[in-house]
Order: structure tokens, then sequence, then C-alpha cells
């Protein structure tokens, strides 16, 4: 399966860029964590990978195919999923409402509620009704069952005590296990690094670190000098 290549790009928001430079290969069945001080234009790289912002330099190839102009609807089409900040629940939809929203089949149905066993038991709740990590439940169990390749998640935490927040991450390490490239963008930087294989580290608009996720758990005074805008690796 082919990875999902980035090669310069920049977002820019009203007046101008607010991240830009970026190169970078998604590899499938790889966790990739993207972190960064507030502010840093993390989430704007997401947006641009999916088409929710444009992409205002350079190129973003899947395969054969230059994707960096499609709507993302066309880009959605060809596997990338993108799990925006905030837990995107339909909350007065049941859980099952919500999971069909991408689940085609019974079988995909099925499959996604394997993953989130926790969830069959609320499986005609409405989704309000559920806890915060279980609504973010939710949402990972509705990306799943769009069987993405690629899939970019922008600060699944928020809001969830880290102890809830770590009953998540073993389904994102799941997901890559089955071969689905992930970007992961999160506050809670050593867990993220924990289950990254790679990392990019963003301040101020620009990388500031790109290497092996091991390194920067190793090396603490790495990651703190990238988080100020130290040169890249
Ligand atoms: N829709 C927008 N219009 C104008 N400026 C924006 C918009 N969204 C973000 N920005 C600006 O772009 C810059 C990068 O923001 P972005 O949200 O991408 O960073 P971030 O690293 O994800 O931050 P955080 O960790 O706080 O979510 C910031 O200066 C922000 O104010």
């Amino acid at each position: 399966m082919n990875a999902l290549i980035l090669d310069g790009v920049a977002v820019s928001r009203g007046a101008g860029p607010v991240i830009q430079d970026v190169s970078l290969a998604l590899e499938p069945g790889r966790v990739t964590a993207l972190v960064g001080p507030n502010g840093a234009g993390k989430t704007s790289l997401l947006d641009g990978i999916s088409g929710v912002a444009p992409c205002s330099a350079g190129r973003i190839v899947l395969g054969d195919e230059s994707i960096e102009r499609m709507p993302r609807v066309a880009r959605a089409r060809r596997g990338i999923v993108h799990i925006e900040q905030g837990r995107a629940v339909f909350p007065s939809l049941t859980v099952r409402e919500n999971l069909s929203l991408t689940a085609g089949t019974p079988a995909e149905m099925d499959a996604a509620l394997a993953r989130f066993p926790e969830l069959e038991k609320r499986i005609d709740s409405p989704t309000a009704l559920l806890s915060g990590g279980e609504q973010q439940m939710v949402v990972l169990a509705r990306a799943f069952a769009a069987r993405p390749r690629f899939l970019l998640i922008d600060e699944m935490s928020l809001g969830l005590a880290p102890v809830v927040f770590m009953r998540l991450l073993p389904a994102v390490e799941e997901m890559a296990a089955d071969g689905v490239g992930v970007l992961l963008v999160e506050q809670f930087t050593n867990l993220a690094l924990g289950i990254a294989v790679e990392a990019l580290v963003v301040a101020g608009g620009r990388v500031s670190y790109q290497g092996p996720a091991c390194e920067l758990r190793e090396h603490p005074e790495l990651l703190h000098r990238a988080y100020l805008g130290g040169a890249a690796a």
C-alpha cells in the first residue's frame, strides 16, 4: 500500500501561512505523532491534508495522484478520514445510529463493535447519555467503520482525564496494526510518543523536529528544544 506524501505543504488562514514547508511520508501501519505548543499549526496541517482548509503551497500525493486540490469528499473517498477536534457525535442519535453513518453493512457494524465492545451494551442509548470517553469511542468506532487508509486524529483527549484517554490509545494502535497510517495530534505528548514510531514537532508554523518518536522519548531535552522552535533534525 502507498504512503501519503506531503511535499513542502503550507496552509494559510486569512493573512498568510500558519504552517509551512511540511514534508512528510505517512506510512500505512504506522503512527506518527504531531505535537507542539498551542497555536503552532497542528490543526491547520490536518485540515490541509483532509481538505477542510486549502493548501496554499506544496503537494500531497497518494499513489499516483496529487490530491491537494481535491475537495474533502474526494479525499475521504480515497480513505483519508479526519477526526476533528471536539467530540463530533450526533448526541440525540443512538450509538447504533451514529455508527450507521459510516458502517454500511451489518458486518461493518459488527466489526466496529468488536473493536469497541464497551459500546455494545449502550448500542440503543442516545449518545448524549454516554460519558465523554464513551462518546470518543463512538467517534473512533465510526472512523474505523469508514475503513480509513489514513486516519488524522486531532486532540482526541480534549476534555478527558488521562486515565480515560489511555483506554482509547490501544484502539488506535490496533488500527495501525491493521495497516492504517495514523497522524495523531495530541496534547498528552508522552502518551502520543508512547505509541508513535515517527514524530513531528511543529512550533511557530514550522517543523522543528522530525524523526523517530523514541528519540524524543529518550531525550526530553530534544523535545523541549523543539517546542521552543529549535532547528529541525
Ligand atoms: N479559521 C481560522 N482563521 C484564522 N486564523 C486561524 C484559524 N484557525 C487557526 N488560526 C490561526 O492559525 C494558527 C495555528 O492554529 P492551529 O489551530 O492550527 O494550531 P494548533 O497547533 O492546532 O493549536 P492548538 O494546540 O491550540 O489547537 C493560530 O495562530 C490560529 O490563531
